[in-house]
């Protein structure tokens, strides 16, 4: 494995990209207490914590056809079943982030890159209106500029689009960013978009080990990377 400066021949990446749930916030607990109340109130058994860590990554209508169906594989689960479930689960989810906490070496990684003027980017596939107040809500705004949600662009994760657009923004090519993420779908994008991809081992891969997806450079926390 190569260090984040072999990486880049000895400099640092013109920009950094970030996948969110997984990767900086371990949100899956409050993830799991929205599922478990729109399984409630459509009368199903709830799902719980550990089942669903492996069903998040593909954002919240992938998220919600997971739990009606009770597994990852959700392709007979019906559209009308879908949108019904989708709204309790959006009104479920907004507003408490409480149980939802920072990773360590986190705040460590992002104060270095922010202190080296790097300018970060947050690509995410949960949808784009819970991502400000929960960046807030965990004192992780004012690093980002540029937020891309699951629904900001027609496309997402595995889809490299939204690695395009924010390397157009910033005007960076695609050999000195670098994307860091959790799961296959970052791994895929940032493979697709030409980007270097640094995975973190502890985040969430549908239970599969991330390592299997070879990333450019794995590590079991991001302050490692200073
Ligand atoms: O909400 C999700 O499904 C996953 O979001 P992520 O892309 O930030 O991991
Ligand atoms: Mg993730």
């Amino acid at each position: 494995m190569l260090s984040l400066r072999e990486l880049f021949g000895g400099a640092l990446p013109a920009l950094v990209m970030f996948d969110l749930d997984g990767t900086l916030i371990d949100s899956v607990p409050d993830l799991a207490a929205a599922v478990d109340v729109m399984l409630a109130q459509l009368g199903r058994e709830a799902a719980g914590v550990e089942q669903v860590r492996h069903w998040v990554g593909n954002g919240a209508r992938v998220l919600v056809r997971r739990a009606l169906a009770g597994d990852i594989e959700h392709s007979h689960i019906g559209e009308p079943e879908t949108e019904q479930a989708l709204a309790l689960f959006l009104e479920a989810y907004a507003g408490d982030h409480s149980r939802s906490t920072v990773y360590p070496g986190v705040r460590a990684f992002l104060d270095r890159l922010q202190s080296a003027q790097i300018p970060l980017a947050l690509i995410t596939n949960k949808p784009s209106r819970f991502v400000p107040e929960l960046l807030a809500d965990k004192q992780l705004d004012g690093y980002f500029r540029w937020l891309v949600g699951g629904d900001t662009l027609p496309v997402q994760k595995p889809d490299p689009a939204a690695l395009h657009w924010v390397m157009q923004q910033a005007g960076v090519e695609a050999g000195q960013a670098l994307f860091v993420g959790d799961s296959r779908s970052d791994v895929l994008a940032a493979k697709a978009a030409g980007v270097p991809v640094v995975a973190v081992s502890y985040g969430y891969n549908h239970g599969r080990p991330i390592a299997s997806e070879n990333p450019d450079l794995l590590v079991d926390s991001l302050d490692a990377l200073i």
